[in-house]
């Protein structure tokens, strides 16, 4: 059995709230990311008190409202699909504070967490901050939709992106990795890969590989699943005739994303 691979687990947690996946440092591999998605239907409310994790709430699909203390965001979200591309709305909350997300109409919500000691303010990333960008060619063709990056000074450690791959292209490849906490050549960051397809039959393949093949797992990655990547490459593949949608969280002890190619595949980027 995978320990990376996380099928849905629907557990209803108060009456119109399920948890479909839920990644702790208790039941995972992973120190620095936790990571939660959570089904709300219309006025239904989930509610969390934070200890020392800071939390980036994600509109996936749905109208929410997000309240933190005094801070009130009423109906956020801007998709029913995330597989309409656009950016979405999100909030950042941080460590030793609590939050409440409410269903406005049914909603899928991502809350991504890490660690976090030192209080920041909370805030609202609206879905037009979102960083767009357009990266590879060929058959390495994906969006990326930067909801935290590291230029975004808002989290302490948290970093939240989404990535659409299209049909019969592969994407966090050619293979990368950022296991080794050794600024400037290269950063320590976990992460985890929530997937969705379209249409939600599809099914990607992703493997998650070290150098000394320590880790070493390939898998068929369905809708809805989550992949850990405690260390290694990631890349992932997309078969034709289906779209791959997924959200990485990543976080380690410093909040900078410097990845480093696997040298073997790098002549894929050189390519004219
Ligand atoms: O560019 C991509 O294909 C996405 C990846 O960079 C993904 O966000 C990741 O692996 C981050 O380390």
């Amino acid at each position: 059995m995978s320990k990376l691979l996380r099928k849905p687990n629907t557990i209803q947690s108060a009456p119109g709230v399920t948890i479909v996946q839920e990644v702790t440092s208790e039941n995972s591999p992973l120190e620095y990311v936790g990571f939660k998605v959570v089904d709300l239907t219309p006025g239904a409310k989930y509610t969390e008190n934070l200890s020392k994790v800071e939390c980036c709430i994600v509109a996936l699909t749905g109208k929410i409202n997000v309240s933190a203390g005094e801070e009130v965001f009423d109906n956020i979200g801007t998709r029913e699909s995330v597989f309409e591309k656009k950016p979405t709305d999100s909030v950042y909350v941080s460590n030793d504070r609590s939050f409440e997300v409410e269903g406005v109409t049914q909603a899928r919500v991502a809350l991504c967490y890490s660690p976090s000691n030192n209080q920041l303010p909370t805030k609202l990333i609206k879905a037009e901050e979102n960083g767009i960008e357009n990266r590879g060619k060929y058959s390495n063709k994906r969006l990326v939709h930067n909801i935290l990056p590291d230029s975004n000074p808002s989290a302490n450690s948290l970093l939240v992106v989404e990535v659409f791959t299209e049909s019969g292209n592969w994407s966090s490849y050619p293979p990368h990795k950022h296991d080794q906490d050794n600024l400037p050549h290269e950063s320590f960051l976990e992460e985890s890969y929530y997937h969705e397809m379209n249409p939600q039959q599809g099914f990607v393949f992703q493997r998650v590989y070290t150098d000394d093949r320590s880790i070493d797992e390939t898998m068929a990655v369905e809708h809805g699943d989550v992949v850990l990547v405690p260390a290694g490459y990631h890349p992932v593949g997309v078969p034709d005739g289906y779209e791959s949608y997924y959200l990485n969280v990543m976080a380690g002890p410093t909040r900078i994303w410097k990845f480093h190619n696997e040298p073997a595949h790098e002549w894929i980027l050189n390519r004219k």
